[in-house]
């Protein structure tokens, strides 16, 4: 409270923006989850050898998810500071947020078996 805004230089803003990244990494569960299974994801992605566009699309989907995640952060602690007893109009702008993580990992799962079931069907022929 009181402190004067001073206006950021690139550097220092991205450091914030790491900063705001990195706290959200360490405090939400969703988050860490939604890392590994990105992580699998791409191991999965250089052991079936897609090809180039479809790792472009897999990383827009992981980055989707994840980006609605931290923005989910974002809206959550907003609220907590704004409303901190319970409100459902509080509560819905939390489901809202959540919804729209929701809406991105089903894209992501959409385009999961789009990419990756023909490589485990043939792999499924190979070894049956
Ligand atoms: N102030 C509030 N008033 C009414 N309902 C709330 C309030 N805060 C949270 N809720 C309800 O509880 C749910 C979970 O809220 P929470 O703050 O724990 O978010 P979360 O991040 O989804 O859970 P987690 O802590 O597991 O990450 C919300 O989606 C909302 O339905």
């Amino acid at each position: 409270m009181g402190r004067i805004y001073r206006k950021p230089g690139f550097l220092r803003s991205l450091n914030q923006a790491w900063r705001g990244m990195m706290y959200t990494v360490k405090t939400q569960k969703h988050v860490q989850f939604h890392l590994f299974a990105g992580s699998a994801v791409l191991l999965l992605a250089w052991w079936s050898e897609v090809t180039r566009l479809e790792w472009l699309i897999l990383i827009l989907a992981i980055g989707s998810v994840i980006g609605a995640e931290v923005m989910n952060s974002a809206i959550e602690t907003v609220v907590d500071m704004v409303q901190p007893n319970f409100h459902p109009l509080a509560g819905m702008a939390k489901d809202i947020a959540a919804g729209a993580v929701l809406v991105t990992a089903i894209q992501a799962v959409v385009i999961g078996f789009v990419v990756f079931l023909p490589p485990l069907l043939r792999l499924a022929s190979k070894m049956f």
